[in-house]
This record gives C-alpha cells, structure tokens and sequence, in this order.
C-alpha cells in the first residue's frame, strides 16, 4: 500500500466533519489524489449498518453487538473503498475508525479496550491509520454545538447520558498515552480557522516530508 491513511476523532461536536472536508477540499486543489470518507458508512453495506446502530428506536441493542457491527461495517469499508484507494497511492482522509470503538465501546460502553481491539483486529488485519488527528473538547460544549447545528441528524449515541460522553473523552485521552506516535492531539476548543490550520500543518508535515 503507497498512499496515506490518515483519521480524526474526538467526542461528538468537536468539529471533526467540518475541518476534514475543509482539508481535503484544499489538498484536492493542491492535485492531490484525496478520498474523503467516514465510519461507519463510506459504501453501500456500511452506511446500511450506520442505519441501524444508529437507529434512535434500537434502544435494547447489546453493547457486544454494538461493537461487532461497528466492526462489521470497518471490514467491509475497507475492503471496499479503503485499501483499493491506499492501493492507488490516494490519501484516504477517514472521519472516526478504530479508535472511536475502543473509546465509545472499549471505555465508554466498558468492554475493555483490549477486548474491543482483539474483534477489531479480526477486522482490520494489520491496517492501522498512518495518522490520527485527535480532537478533544469539553463534553458540554460540543454538545452545545451540535445542538446549535439544527441540519444534523441527532443520533442513538447522542441521546446517552453525560457520563457516558465524559467516558468517551478519557477513553480517547487513555488512547493518547496508549498510541503516542501515531495520534496527535488539537484543543478542538479553539476557533475554528486555529484548529483548521494546526491540522493542515501536521496533515502537510506527513504529505510533503
Ligand atoms: N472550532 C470550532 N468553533 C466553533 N464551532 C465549530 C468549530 N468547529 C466546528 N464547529 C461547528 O460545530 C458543529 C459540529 O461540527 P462537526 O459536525 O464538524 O463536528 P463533529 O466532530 O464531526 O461531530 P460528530 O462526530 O458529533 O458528528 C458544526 O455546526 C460546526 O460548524
Ligand atoms: C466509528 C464508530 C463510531 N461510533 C459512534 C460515534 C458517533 O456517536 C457515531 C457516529 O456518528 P458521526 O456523526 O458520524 O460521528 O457512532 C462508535 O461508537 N464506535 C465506532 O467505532
């Protein structure tokens, strides 16, 4: 595999969407060769399985089958649309992966990261992101503005209680201290143009270097 495999995370709200296709827009009229894509979702049969984990009215899903499906629907992203573009050399810009499993699941959810990891290992072999952009912000505040940004859909997760995102936040910051090389941490708290450029830098640092 020849291209880039690069991710963002980060608690609900924290303005992962908004600067990633910010980014790829601009490396795209750079000339570069960028595939812009999200989990779950990304292809047909992954934005299937989107709909039902987050389907608001699936209130008795188990956390364990949770967790499969969200690892269901990264086999099969990848196999479909990820590895094929690494393969062609792109840079695949990927809105939430592993990671987000082992925070909202593995901690949040309390399966246990490495739990979390060892379905996910089945599911991802040996692809790991080359980058992860981390986004971390106070709970409340993202909240705050997704609840501002009236156009998003509102899903199963959203509607959890706020212990569950703060749980969701350590688990990204255990994350941070598990993966030191790979993820790379942004106060998402900042203004928007800020967090946006801090990306790019490091985004540009791991293109061009
Ligand atoms: N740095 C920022 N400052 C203020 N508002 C922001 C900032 N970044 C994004 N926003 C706004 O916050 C809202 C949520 O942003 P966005 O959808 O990009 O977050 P997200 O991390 O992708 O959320 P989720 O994972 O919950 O879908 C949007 O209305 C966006 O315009
Ligand atoms: C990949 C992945 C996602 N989640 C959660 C995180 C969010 O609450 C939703 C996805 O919604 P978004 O608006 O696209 O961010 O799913 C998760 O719990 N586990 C995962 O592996």
């Amino acid at each position: 595999m020849s291209g880039l495999f690069i991710t963002v995370e980060g608690p609900e709200g924290a303005g992962k969407t908004t600067v990633l296709n910010k980014l790829g827009n601009e490396l795209k009229q750079q000339g570069l060769n960028i595939v812009m894509t999200r989990e779950p979702g990304g292809i047909r049969i992954a934005e299937q399985i989107r709909k039902v984990i987050l389907d608001k009215s699936n209130t008795e899903m188990d956390a364990r089958t949770e967790a499969l499906l969200y690892a269901a629907a990264r086999r099969q992203h990848l196999i479909e649309k990820v590895i094929p573009a690494l393969n062609q050399g792109a840079i695949v810009l990927c809105d939430r992966f592993i990671d987000s499993s082992l925070a909202y699941q593995g901690v949040a959810r309390e399966l246990g990261i490495e739990e979390v990891f060892s379905i996910n290992k089945f599911a991802i072999q040996d692809v790991m992101p080359d980058l992860t952009i981390y986004f971390d912000i106070d709970v409340e505040l993202g909240l705050k503005r997704i609840e501002v940004n009236k156009g998003r859909e509102v899903n199963r997760l959203d509607l959890e209680k706020m212990d569950f995102h703060m749980n969701v936040r350590n688990g990204f910051r255990k994350l941070l201290e598990l993966f030191p090389s790979r993820i790379y941490e942004v106060d998402a708290s900042k203004p928007l143009e800020n967090v946006y450029q801090e990306v790019k830098n490091k985004v540009e640092q791991l293109i061009y270097k």
